[in-house]
């Protein structure tokens, strides 16, 4: 935690995109006393009007450039395709030593497009929480949604440190554990265990949908746990969905490569009746899952279990 910051770390942060991480960071931020004004923006008027009417932020605005006006700290949280038009439009209007920070899922797409719009003077931090849910919208937000999560920062190398600190210390307030990370190994860790994942329940979820028209909904009826996670994911917003693949092409299509070669393997084992290569294959996979509890790293971040908000 940065020792030489004090609450509150920012007297102005500017929210853009009022959904579900927006939301949980004003509703967090005013729970810990870290701002002493939250200004917001959404693109959709029904999102400002429900901000507005749920008193999420102190003032609403209709643009995002009047919305960072004087903020020391603005926040992008649109989903990533949007996140470079967005700081085109307030890039004239930052106050010169802001801090900008993004929540997007993807880091380097979103790096190339803020950076060159973002002028000398204002602190670039990428960013990332490892926390959400399904759910998205101004109403959809909670105070607790970052405690005990990591959140993940991917400052450039030529990034102010004490910007970078400050940011630390806020996130940390809001109970997240921070960690830094370089933009294009970020991209290829949470392909791997955040993007390829929902990428197949969706897939499941469409399958089944397809059985479930032919077997009058049964697969949905009687679906087991992991099945039904499989249809929490996949009501995840299509938008933020869509923005993820198309801007981390390149690391989902070699992790989904060799996810398909292994889905092959396993394929060929159960035609071919080769119980031997199936048992190997699900001994190696259970042996993975022990040695990550014995290690105690079944956590979102380290101290999970105390007080932690399951999401
Ligand atoms: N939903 C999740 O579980 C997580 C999402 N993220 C990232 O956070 C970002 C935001 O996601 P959510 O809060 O879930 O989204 P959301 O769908 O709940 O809200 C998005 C908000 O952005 C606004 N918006 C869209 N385009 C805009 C534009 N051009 N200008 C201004 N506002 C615009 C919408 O009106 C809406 O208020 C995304 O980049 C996503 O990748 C990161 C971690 C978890
Ligand atoms: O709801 C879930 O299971 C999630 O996986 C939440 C989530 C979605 C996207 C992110 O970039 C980070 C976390």
């Amino acid at each position: 935690m940065a020792g030489i910051v004090h609450k509150p770390f920012y007297n102005r942060v500017a929210l853009i995109g009022l959904g579900l991480i927006a939301s949980s960071m004003a509703h967090a931020i005013r729970e810990n006393g870290l701002a002493r004004h939250i200004a917001g923006h959404a693109k959709s008027a029904e999102s400002r009007a429900t901000a507005a009417e749920i008193g999420l932020c102190d003032s609403v605005h209709e643009t995002a450039a009047e919305a960072v006006k004087d903020a020391d700290l603005v926040v992008l949280a649109v989903p990533v395709g949007a996140m470079g038009k967005v700081a085109e439009e307030i890039g004239p209007h930052l106050k010169p030593g802001a801090t900008v920070t993004d929540v997007g899922s993807v880091k380097q797409a979103v790096i190339d497009a803020v950076a060159p719009h973002l002028p000398p003077g204002v602190h670039f931090v990428p960013g990332h929480p490892i926390a959400g849910t399904e759910h998205s919208g101004p109403r959809s937000g909670f105070a607790t949604l970052f405690r005990n999560r990591w959140w993940l920062l991917t400052p450039l190398a030529q990034a102010d440190m004490a910007a970078v600190a400050c940011l630390r210390g806020f996130l940390e307030h809001m109970g997240a554990h921070v960690e830094e990370m370089e933009p294009t190994h970020h991209d290829l860790v949470l392909a791997v265990t955040s993007h390829t994942p929902h990428l197949i329940a969706y897939t499941m979820v469409g399958v089944a949908d397809d059985l479930g028209r032919v077997t009058d909904s049964e697969v949905i009826k009687y679906s087991a746990a992991g099945f039904r996670d499989f249809t929490r994911i996949a009501a995840s917003d299509p938008t933020m969905w869509r923005d993820v693949f198309l801007t981390n092409k390149e690391a989902t299509l070699e992790i989904l490569g060799r996810f398909t070669e292994e889905l092959f393997a396993l394929q060929r084992a159960i035609r071919t009746g080769d119980g031997e290569a199936l048992f190997d294959y699900f001994t190696r996979t259970r042996a993975i899952r022990r040695g990550i509890i014995e290690a105690g790293q079944d956590t979102a971040a380290p101290d999970f279990g105390r007080g932690a908000a399951e999401t």
